[in-house]
């Protein structure tokens, strides 16, 4: 039996690994195996998917869709050999990836026969600003889409989601549209029960454009919450993205996990009962904009000791 994939793309924090893991949750018993891949050299993302049945595999340091493309049809390869075979494989691209270099990777015909891309998925943060309707590699994410997923409705007032829609199929006509707050999606829409895989025409490959750069920050000593905060409220305007887990002085016994995505910063408490394993953050920005310094400078002074 063919092994359908799901690739999941969509712009960097607009809420893949969310809808991923919800996907996850309510496999129901059914084998779904997970390819992660993170942009940076710390996977955030894999650790924050929980509970696939065959496990996550993740690819960081690098992006699906060129400087990792062989590394990805080798772990598809190996998730196949698997016994007992998953029943079905979710891709989650990285933030930066444009998907027409994946699917054209994954109409290989070895590929192809064995695991034939059934559905793109593209998740679209209903908050996100205006501009990047403009932004060629979001469109490029759009385009490939047999599914929009709109995500963050809770942030934005009914007229905006409903425009946003609007432009959204305006944009990629042929996409179904389904509103996916919080990563909620019907289960039949992402794994429809009659095989749909087609082929697909993809661009022929163009040379890729380094547009991001990735910096971690780690650190075995606990930083100060209140000085972090400053320090993202100075830096975020240069960031596009940035994500991570911390130990800090305030919760000795317990982890945070930070967001940074469209512009809005999250510290949330980690369910799990985890022990403190070191602060671990990755920050996105556009070439140019910030340097490894201005982030070192920054974190150092926040938590008045140095990481590495
Ligand atoms: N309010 C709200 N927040 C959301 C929703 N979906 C995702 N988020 C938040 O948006 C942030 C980014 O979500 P992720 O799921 O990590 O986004 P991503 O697309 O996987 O991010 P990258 O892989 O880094 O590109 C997190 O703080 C999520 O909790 C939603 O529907 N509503």
């Amino acid at each position: 039996m063919p092994v359908p994939i799901l690739l999941v793309t969509g712009f960097l924090g607009a809420g893949k690994t969310t809808l991923v893991n919800r996907i996850l949750q309510r496999a129901d018993g059914r084998r779904i195996a997970a390819v992660v891949n993170d942009f940076g050299a710390i996977n955030i993302d894999a650790e924050l998917i929980a509970g696939a049945e065959d496990g996550v595999v993740s690819l960081a340091n690098g992006c699906i869709c060129c400087t990792l493309e062989g590394d990805l049809l080798r772990t598809l390869s190996n998730l196949l050999r698997r016994t007992p075979r998953p029943e079905a494989i979710v891709i989650e691209t990285s933030g930066v990836a444009d998907p027409e270099d994946i699917i054209r990777n994954l109409m290989d015909p070895v590929i192809w026969r064995a695991a034939p891309l059934e559905t793109v998925l593209c998740v679209v943060d209903a908050a996100a600003p205006e501009a990047l309707l403009d932004d060629p590699l979001f469109l490029s994410q759009l385009r490939a889409a047999d599914l929009l997923a709109v995500s963050k409705g809770d942030l934005v007032d009914k007229a905006s989601l409903d425009e946003r829609c609007r432009s959204l199929s305006q944009i990629n006509r042929r996409a179904t549209l389904v509103e996916a707050t919080g990563g909620d999606i019907p289960l039949d829409l992402v794994f429809p029960e009659v095989g749909t895989a087609r082929e697909r025409t993809t661009r022929p490959k163009r040379p890729s454009i380094d547009r991001f750069e990735t910096f971690n920050w780690t650190s075995g000593t606990p930083i100060s919450l209140a000085g972090f905060q400053q320090v993202v409220g100075r830096l975020a305007p240069r960031l596009v993205r940035a994500k991570g887990f911390l130990d800090t002085i305030e919760k000795p016994d317990g982890r945070y996990l930070f967001q940074l995505a469209g512009g809005r910063a999250t510290l949330a408490p980690l369910d799990r009962d985890e022990p403190a394993r070191g602060t671990r953050i990755v920050f996105i920005a556009e070439i140019g904009r910030i340097t490894q310094v201005d982030i070192d400078d920054a974190m150092i002074r926040a938590s008045g000791h140095q990481g590495q």
